[in-house]
């Protein structure tokens, strides 16, 4: 799925053979067979992906699972023992120079000068990257993200969403093709969280492909598709609408009187089986389709609550996977 119609018909990539009218857009991302070890310890292992163009790809899993090592080494950024592949078509073995020229990076913590103000910013990255034409594109990037009027405000004045923001539009300044995104929202209020959102959506749909790392729902929902790592293995791979699915996970949404009381006596009941509150709702999830049904039969049974089957949400999928997956520093492996 490639989202943004506008995408098509884009020039092929260098590596990807001639240019012809009409194309389809080539996968940013194509990489096969990526392992990749530490101190005689395998922490990505034999991991392959397609990443459409344009497209929000999430990379979910536990603590130490691998999922920055993956993303590193699909951006060039670290070598791989083994594997292969092309990012934004260059080779990610040969090219890593080119890639990272291509690629803007921004990570869980603020790290720019808290004692210059937003344009200096900005300018000095701009500097950095020896970009023409600094003062306009310093000026684009302010009007794009909304910070024009601020442009005088020490970035260590800014509350944190706008802070995000200004990272944001640094990362930007070079106007990479791949952005990757480590917990961007971390610690930040809900609209901030929105805009920030609705900020990576409007450069995905310029065509901008965007990495996010994460253990946080409200990231994984925005995502288009979603991998899911454990112990440096690729576990699920697939469109985010997908992913209960694929899971087999069956929920049931419950409301009515004490649902609190209701909430334990359900934890407490034997077998495996997820129950999330959500407000005054809660929702009842399960992989043994057969096992909640019966127990959602006799719970309904009762009187006292409405039970109701439905399909299970990203939400839902979200919570089983963090939930049956523990920090993955410790794990042994070749
Ligand atoms: N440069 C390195 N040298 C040695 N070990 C490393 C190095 N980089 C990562 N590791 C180890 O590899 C494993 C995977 O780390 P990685 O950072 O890729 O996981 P992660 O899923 O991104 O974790 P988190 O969610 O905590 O950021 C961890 O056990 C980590 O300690």
């Amino acid at each position: 799925m490639t989202r943004g119609a506008g995408m098509a018909g884009r020039p092929v990539q260098p590596g990807q053979g001639p240019a012809g009218p009409a194309k389809t857009v080539p996968s940013a991302i194509s990489v096969r067979g990526l392992t990749k070890a530490f101190h005689g310890r395998r922490v990505v292992d034999d991991f392959d992906i397609e990443v459409p163009t344009g497209a929000i790809y999430g990379f979910l899993g536990p603590n130490g699972s691998g999922k920055t090592t993956t993303i590193r080494m699909m951006c060039g950024l670290l070598t791989p023992d083994a594997g292969q592949g092309t990012c934004l078509g260059f080779d990610i073995l040969r090219d890593s120079a080119r890639i990272k020229a291509a690629v803007g990076y921004m990570t869980q913590r603020f790290s720019l000068y808290e004692d210059l103000t937003i344009r200096e910013n900005l300018d000095f990255i701009a500097r950095m990257y020896r970009l023409d034409d600094r003062r306009g594109r310093v000026a684009r990037a302010l009007a794009d993200l909304g910070l024009a009027d601020r442009a005088g405000q020490l970035a260590g004045t800014l509350s944190g969403g706008w802070k995000q923001r200004l990272a944001l539009a640094a990362c930007m300044i070079h106007q990479p093709r791949l952005l990757l995104l480590d917990e961007p929202t971390a610690g930040v209020d809900p609209k901030a969280r929105r805009d920030f959102w609705d900020e990576i959506r409007r450069l995905a749909a310029q065509g901008v492909t965007v990495l996010v790392s994460t253990h946080y729902m409200d990231e994984a929902v925005q995502c288009d598709f979603i991998a899911y790592i454990a112990y440096g293995r690729k576990l699920i791979d697939a469109p985010a609408t997908e992913i209960p699915q694929r899971l087999g996970l069956v929920t049931w949404r419950v409301e009515g009187p004490a649902i609190t009381a209701l909430e334990a006596e359900l934890r407490a009941r034997p077998g495996l089986r997820q129950v999330a509150r959500f407000g005054a709702v809660l929702h009842v999830s399960a992989t043994d389709a057969g096992a909640l049904d019966r127990l959602a039969g006799e719970f309904a049974a009762r009187g006292t609550h409405r039970w109701q089957r439905q399909t299970g949400g990203l939400e839902e999928a979200f919570i089983w996977l963090m939930a049956t997956a523990r920090d993955n520093f410790a794990a042994g492996g070749a």
